[in-house]
């Protein structure tokens, strides 16, 4: 599977802008021959939380764009995520469609970050952001949320043999974006294929570091501060040959697990 990462700078509060450029950037990865092509979190509107009431996508312009873009070049997309209006409020969400035009996944990210505010002015997700591609299951999770190591290995027991990340991850911290995703890799032993944006906001400057991390936790992608696309050529089956080395999915013990859970709870 080849896949396209898009590494780009995202105009604050601007959406026509954005979404000029992800057409731009989804054309040329599509006519160099990427077969799924993953965007970074929130592209439509960066993180211009107190504008969402005008600016978040409201009348599903992201999933018609991705869905006829899919189908007429024949890619998969895993739509990075977008602010979008729902019935209830806003959300920072991700949609992936596969190359017959169809949504497959539409998952909230589900952990919000408090230090950029999302918990003032995003509702929380509850799906697990599990998706299949040519009957292939996968998983799609939004930056804050590789923090959440269980939350991963949910996406990993339940088939995942490769986990997308979309992300505005600040520079600040860029140290730990790279150590959480190869720890993720490496734990789940599964292939993480993470976007993060480059640029910066009134905010925040934001660290690019964009990574492809195989199963054994070598790193076979890594954009640093570059713009533009980069592209992985992945084989799933090292996944299986991993998990063969070192049996950690046959060797967990998840009665031992709870047993611990509960002797917590009671000591608290
Ligand atoms: O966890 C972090 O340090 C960054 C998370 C973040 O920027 C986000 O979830 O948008």
């Amino acid at each position: 599977m080849k896949i396209a990462c898009v590494q780009m700078d995202i105009a604050f509060g601007e959406p026509e802008q954005n979404y000029r450029q992800v057409v731009d950037y989804l054309t040329e990865a599509a006519s160099n021959g990427a077969e799924t092509i993953v965007l970074p979190e929130m592209w439509n509107t960066g993180y211009a939380l107190t504008e969402l009431e005008t600016l978040a996508d409201s009348t599903n312009r992201t999933v018609e764009l991705l869905k006829g873009f899919a189908k007429e070049h024949a890619v998969n997309i895993v739509g990075g995520s977008v602010s979008t209006k729902k019935a209830d409020g806003f959300y920072n969400t991700m949609f992936v469609v596969d190359k017959t035009g169809e949504l497959v996944s539409e998952y909230d990210k589900a952990h919000r970050f408090g230090l950029m505010d999302e918990h003032i002015h995003l509702e929380e997700g509850d799906s697990l952001g599990l998706f299949e591609l040519e009957n292939i299951a996968f998983g799609g999770v939004i930056c804050y949320d590789i923090r959440f190591p269980e939350w991963i290995r949910a996406q990993a027991l339940n088939g995942a043999k490769l986990i997308f990340v979309s992300a505005e991850w600040p520079e600040a911290r860029i140290d730990h974006w790279r150590i959480l995703l190869q720890a993720r890799a490496i734990e789940n032993q599964c292939f993480i294929v993470a976007v993060n944006r480059i640029g910066s906001d009134p905010n925040n400057e934001f660290g690019g570091s964009t990574m492809a991390i195989a199963p054994w936790g070598e790193v076979r992608l890594d954009m640093k501060k570059e713009e533009g696309i980069g592209y992985v050529e992945i084989d799933l089956a090292e996944v299986g040959e991993v998990r063969k080395r070192i049996p950690v999915f046959d060797d967990r013990r998840e009665k031992l697990y709870e047993k611990f859970k509960k002797q917590i709870d009671t000591l608290q």
